[in-house]
């Protein structure tokens, strides 16, 4: 972690609500989150808990059925001036943000690259395209850049590569292409939603590996969007869990994989396949999320929590501190709770994940 840190987006109190035909689906619940140069931030959750629109609202381009009814999202960057500037990025408008953030100071890698590359465009000319149109890069110049990129996301033959086009590649050589992509234009950020949930297993490993490899290099601070708690445990500084919207615990990476305090992320870690358990006897947390449109008072997720309290059905938990870098909302942690430790079986996991890194000598 750099000991100056530089913080460079700053999410505070996110509300986001959307107008469907069915009524109106209250996506995002005060959402807060803090990102540092050069640090990793992950936000973990399932499917539908809000973390793609969060991060869409972040580079301006959310739906237009949605409207943000609270909050702010200041973005700290170097001007073409060469000074420190900050700005709320939901008081500018599209145009704005296209010129100045969109794959330019902030670019996205998506899970599926098939559908962010253009089928019928060469790969040097997509990876060109955002030089050209950011900084009026000569031609010349821009191919040249990207035959660079190209070696540097590590593809072969780079000159003979840029000629191909989306459908010449394996699906790991596009998701390099497209990560190539996103750094010509030398981001400060990139948030990567999924990267690797379309790609086999062994590919994913490695495009991981690359995007920590550049992130190293260039300083870069990184956002991953997963469901997947393997994957936040290899890259990331800091994680937020999201639930329905909300985020329902944030910590350093050892403080949710060692000691986690919300009955959801208990939930999510014991699902987390490893080399132990086998397919068969993989936990899977009981029911579904619940559906936005009718909003409950209370906390979204006691109907699925088996240490749900009776306050939970009537308030919402805030935020509790249990140290200065980490805190989870859940009643269990109010003083005048009972006492209510996570499930023996996930300590035994959690301590046997802790030994493994130990002997491997990683963080986690
Ligand atoms: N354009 C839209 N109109 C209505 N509801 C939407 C729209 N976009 C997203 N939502 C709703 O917002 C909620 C959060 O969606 P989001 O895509 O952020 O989830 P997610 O955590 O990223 O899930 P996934 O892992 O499936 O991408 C969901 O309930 C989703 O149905």
């Amino acid at each position: 972690m750099p000991e100056a840190k530089e913080k460079i987006l700053q999410i505070r109190d996110l509300d986001i609500t959307f107008r469907t035909t069915a009524g109106p689906v209250h996506a995002i619940r005060g959402v807060n989150i803090d990102l540092y140069k050069g640090e990793t931030v992950a936000i973990v959750g399932e499917s539908g808990s809000g973390k793609s629109v969060t991060m869409k609202a972040a580079m301006g381009i959310l739906a237009s059925n949605a409207t943000v009814t609270n909050g702010s999202i200041e973005y700290t960057y170097r001007n073409d001036g060469g000074n420190m500037e900050t700005v709320d990025i939901l008081k500018k408008d599209k145009k704005w943000i296209r010129r100045n953030v969109n794959g330019k100071r902030i670019a996205m890698v998506f899970q599926d690259p098939m559908t962010s590359l253009d089928p019928t465009m060469s790969i040097g000319k997509q990876i060109m395209e955002g030089m050209i149109w950011h900084y009026k890069t000569p031609k010349a110049e821009a191919w040249k850049r990207s035959v660079e990129l190209l070696k540097e996301v590590g593809i072969e033959d780079a000159e003979k590569r840029m000629k191909n086009y989306p459908h010449q590649l394996s699906g790991g050589m596009r998701q390099r292409v497209v990560i190539a992509i996103a750094l010509s234009c030398n981001p400060e950020l990139l948030i990567c939603d999924e990267p690797t949930t379309a790609l086999d297993v062994t590919i994913q490993a490695k495009i991981i590996e690359l995007i920590r490899k550049v992130q190293k290099e260039r300083g870069i601070s990184v956002i991953y969007i997963t469901h997947d708690l393997g994957v936040v445990a290899k890259v990331a500084d800091y994680v937020n869990v999201m639930y329905a919207g909300k985020i329902v615990e944030k910590g350093l990476i050892n403080d949710i994989f060692y000691d986690p305090r919300h009955p959801y992320t208990w939930g999510l870690l014991s699902a987390m396949p490893d080399l132990e358990t086998d397919d068969e006897r993989l936990y899977t947390i009981p029911g579904s999320p619940p559906n936005l449109l009718h909003e409950k008072p209370g906390d979204a997720f006691a109907p699925r929590n088996k240490y749900a309290l009776v306050l939970d059905d009537k308030a919402d938990p805030p935020m509790f501190r249990i140290s200065d870098t980490h805190y989870a909302a859940t009643w269990l942690l109010d003083p005048r709770a009972p006492k209510v430790e996570m499930p023996e079986e996930l300590k035994t996991r959690l301590e046997r994940m802790k030994k493994e890194a130990e002997k491997y000598g990683s963080e986690l």
